[in-house]
């Protein structure tokens, strides 16, 4: 069974392919082919029930198919890949959200609040709520989703969020390393033993086909008291990587520190805020552009009223730079990227191309996907209201873009074949 679509006035391939034929530096970038058509076959061979991308190309090409549908002009644009999450957490902050408004500072204390409130949901409640936030996410377009732990913060509920993250997702993340929690207040030491020592051990004993998380984390930032310092990040980052997890890191979200050279140099997958950045931590992410990618996170600057990254900085000194929601409890409560790119391009120097490229290719990268939309990938599909990809930060606000269901697919963002 395959689908013909037709009545796209612009596919946003992300192949360089189709960049090659364009001048216009975002064209380029984005592989733009105008009054395009897109076939979509049956499931691959994986397992997972994803339809396959049979055929890409000018309308006026297009082979036949066993169905059509015509998009009435809309652009259609790979699905975003969201990759940096909280989204497994109970209960409700948004009264320090408005504190914040009225001028208090973020610390990462508030996140003790989340983990009461986590620890005390059932296994149901909490399954209904990740389900629910990943629902919310894919009706804004976003098709793959990475969740990390971090509000369970005990061995226990660390791995029974990872165990639900997982059914939405197999792109997960350990981040028992979020912050030291109440009990461990006047012992880090041994809660740093913990996580790098039994929680680990844990999840990997869990595994029953695979480890329950992929990467590992950690929030290092000196300027909280909660979160962890540059030996502390090193420690929890190299327990994870001998047991065999990829590297992620949130870091220089407060202030100037050591994650963004602690990530380079662990060849993390991904360091992630990159707010407080020294001409140093520059240069090491451009040298490190092969192997770690800068996600940024405006929403974390909207909801906390910082001074956003420098995006621009970053891209003109080569640094491979990704969008993501951060969605959490805490820092920011939105799961929207059309949101993040739309402050993006408004607040942090990106054209509009290279914000969709950031949320799309770039963050796919940093979880090892090939975000493409190329013969024999995944119909991982968004259909934006509107003729054009401008139209996501043009019209902001606007709920333009939804998650295109080409054929039978498994509920939720997940799992992806790659
Ligand atoms: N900074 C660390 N973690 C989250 C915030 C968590 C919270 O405040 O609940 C973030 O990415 O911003
Ligand atoms: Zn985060």
């Amino acid at each position: 069974m395959s689908l013909l679509l037709t009545g796209i006035a612009e596919l946003v391939t992300n192949d360089p392919v189709w960049g090659e034929q364009h001048t216009d530096p975002g064209d380029r970038l984005l592989g733009v082919i105008r009054d395009a058509a897109l076939v979509v076959g049956g499931p691959g061979p994986d397992g997972t029930g994803l339809p396959l991308i049979e055929w890409v190309g000018p309308a006026s090409e297009a082979p036949d198919a066993d169905q059509r549908r015509h998009l009435g002009g809309r652009a259609l644009i790979p699905g975003f890949v969201d990759s940096h999450t909280h989204l497994v957490f109970a209960g409700d902050r948004s009264a320090e959200f408005a504190a914040r408004m009225t001028g208090r500072p973020y610390d990462g204390g508030g996140i003790a609040v989340s983990v009461a409130a986590t620890r005390a949901a059932t296994d149901d409640e909490l399954r209904t709520l990740v389900a629910a936030r990943v629902a919310e996410a894919r009706a804004q377009g976003t098709t793959t989703v990475e969740i990390k732990s971090g509000y369970g913060l005990t061995v226990e509920d660390e791995l029974r969020s990872l165990r639900i993250a997982r059914e939405l997702t197999p792109h997960t993340t350990f981040l028992g390393a979020h912050v030291v929690p109440p009990e461990y207040a006047d012992r880090r030491g041994d809660y740093v033993d913990l996580v790098t020592g039994p929680m680990l051990d844990a999840l990997l004993a869990d595994g029953r086909d695979a480890s329950p998380a992929a990467y590992i984390d950690v929030f290092c930032e000196p300027h909280s008291p909660h979160a962890f310092d540059g030996d502390e990040a090193r420690a929890v980052l190299e327990a994870g990587r001998a047991r065999g997890l990829g590297l992620r890191v949130h870091g220089n979200q407060l202030g100037p520190g050591p994650g963004v050279q602690l990530a380079c140099e662990l060849r993390a997958a991904s360091v992630d805020h990159c707010t407080y950045l020294s001409d140093a931590d520059v240069d090491a992410l451009a040298a490190a552009r092969g192997t770690t990618v800068a996600t940024l996170l405006p929403g974390v600057e909207f909801s906390t009223r910082s001074p956003y990254p420098d995006a621009r900085r970053l891209i003109d000194a080569g640094v491979a730079v990704a969008l993501a929601s951060d969605c959490n409890p805490g820092t920011c409560y939105s799961s929207s990227i059309p949101f993040a790119i739309a402050l993006a391009v408004r607040e942090m120097g990106m054209t509009p191309a290279e914000a969709l490229h950031a949320a799309t290719a770039v963050s796919g990268r940093s979880l090892g996907l090939d975000r493409r939309l190329a013969v024999g990938e995944p119909a991982e599909l968004a259909v934006v209201d509107g003729p054009s990809h401008l139209h996501l930060s043009y019209r902001a606000g606007v709920p333009l873009v939804r998650a295109l269901e080409p054929g039978v697919r498994r509920p939720g963002c997940g799992p992806s074949r790659r």
